[in-house]
């Protein structure tokens, strides 16, 4: 592990300035785990003894969105630092925020309100790596420990329990037994923390090296406060020979299947959360769409507006997870009209998800299922380099041409241009404006 850090020049001199002056300052928390862990930091933040306002001093450009915590935001080069003063959290009555905070010139202090031994490290040049709560050797060991009282670090910021599973996620960590043990015994107070929060801290779980870690939320006993759904389908069996797995075994292994892209592992995770719901009605064995596939949309539907999702992921999300199951041939009339269905995105995002989906299978099927896809995706570029025709877009008519050519406004005009496509897709050199308008002349003239 390496144990001198380095620190971006413009880090140094804002260290250097607040020394200058007589105040102690040191890098903290994520930025130097990140460092001895060898990854490179996403921010730089510093706890220092100044106080706000002498910070502030001491800078050109600053933001004061933090100042109530302590925070000063210094921009330097359009880099934003916080530079934090030592602080110790007052009273939390919400579970998630100290209602006051009060100002220390300690930096013990400040480190001992910090979530976990690995988060609770400061560092600076001139006095090298400050540890006062065992990090060094819980980095070393990969352990997330609570810092001091497990139980009143969760108990002051609930969503600190979903931190320690994520970092044990991102980093391959095991949490320490008396910080799991607290989890298990605070997990009710996951019901304080907003729908946002709680989303990013499952994505980043989810986009990890380890989303298998998404269990350790069943056995605290967090999964059926946050996901529900998902609590329901842990150890379920399926009735199915290309399934010897149970719903959230297959789940699992399918996320892990897939690259650590947010929308498709999301959409791994919601793509069967329906089939518990379907195996105890008589919908099971039901046509896809009316059954799990119907089912598994409708909950992921109501679980990404629940997390509070963006329009566009879930739009994305809940295309895949309705589309999972669809049967599309090796060949190119199968092809466009999944495209001309789901458009190009959505259709390659879908290939990758059915692999994946295969992948999480019994594996004796697996070989013969993953050429045929390797074959559907070939011809499926093929298709889209060489521009061939699948959506009415690329068309030769368009509905105005239609209207000149004597079809009268209204829904005949999609009517006929979808028939025209379904045309272009079976026979693809039929798409000229010619050949098109004389089909149009033939067999539509007399509809109304
Ligand atoms: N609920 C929290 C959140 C943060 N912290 C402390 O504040 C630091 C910075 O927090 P943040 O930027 O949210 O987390 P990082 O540890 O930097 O990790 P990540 O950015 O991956 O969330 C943490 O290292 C930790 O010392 C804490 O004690 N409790």
């Amino acid at each position: 592990m390496k144990k001198d850090l380095f620190i971006p020049e413009d880090v140094q001199n804002i260290i250097a300035k607040l020394n200058n002056k007589g105040y102690e300052a040191y890098v903290v928390g994520g930025c130097v785990r990140d460092s001895l862990l060898g990854k490179e930091p996403k921010d730089w933040d510093i706890t220092t003894n100044s106080l706000p306002h002498d910070t502030k001093a001491l800078f050109v450009k600053t933001i004061d969105t933090g100042l109530k915590h302590g925070t000063v935001i210094v921009v330097i080069n359009n880099e934003n630092y916080e530079i934090t003063t030592y602080r110790i959290d007052g009273e939390y009555s919400d579970n998630r925020r100290p209602d006051k905070v009060e100002f220390t010139t300690s930096l013990k202090d400040d480190l001992s309100r910090r979530d976990f031994t690995i988060n609770a490290l400061a560092y600076n040049p001139a006095s090298g790596i400050m540890d006062y709560f065992g990090g060094m050797e819980d980095l070393d060991n990969q352990i997330i420990r609570a810092v001091r009282n497990a139980d009143e670090r969760f108990k002051e910021d609930a969503l600190r329990m979903l931190r320690a599973i994520r970092f044990s996620a991102q980093l391959d960590f095991q949490i320490e037994s008396k910080t799991l043990k607290a989890i298990s015994e605070n997990k009710e107070l996951i019901n304080n923390i907003s729908p946002e929060r709680i989303r990013e801290e499952l994505t980043k779980m989810l986009v990890s090296p380890n989303p298998h870690k998404l269990l350790l939320l069943h056995d605290t006993g967090l999964l059926k406060f946050i996901l529900p759904e998902f609590e329901n389908c842990i150890g379920v069996r399926q009735n199915n020979p290309y399934h010897m797995y149970s719903v959230s075994e297959h789940t699992i292994n399918a996320v892990l299947s897939i690259e650590n892209d947010k929308v498709l592992r999301w959409a791994m995770l919601l793509h069967d959360i329906g089939k518990p719901i379907t195996k105890s009605t008589d919908l099971e064995g039901t046509d896809h769409f009316y059954g799990h596939q119907k089912v598994s949309m409708d909950l992921s539907l109501d679980i990404l507006k629940r997390l509070r999702f963006d329009n566009k992921s879930i739009d994305l999300i809940l295309k895949l997870v309705q589309y999972h199951d669809m049967k599309i041939d090796c060949d190119i009339k199968s092809i466009k009209s999944a495209l001309r269905i789901m458009g190009k995105e959505i259709f390659f995002m879908l290939l990758k998800v059915k692999e994946a989906d295969m992948r999480a299978q019994n594996l004796i099927y697996l070989e013969p299922r993953l050429v045929e896809l390797d074959n559907i995706r070939c011809l499926s570029e093929r298709i889209i380099k060489s521009n061939e025709c699948y959506t009415l877009n690329a068309l030769a008519v368009k509905g105005n041409d239609l209207i000149e050519l004597g079809i009268k406004q209204g829904k005949d005009i999609g009517f006929i241009l979808n028939k025209l496509l379904d045309m272009v897709i079976e026979s693809p050199e039929l798409n000229t404006y010619s050949q098109l308008c004389q089909i149009v002349r033939s067999h539509f003239l007399n509809i109304h």
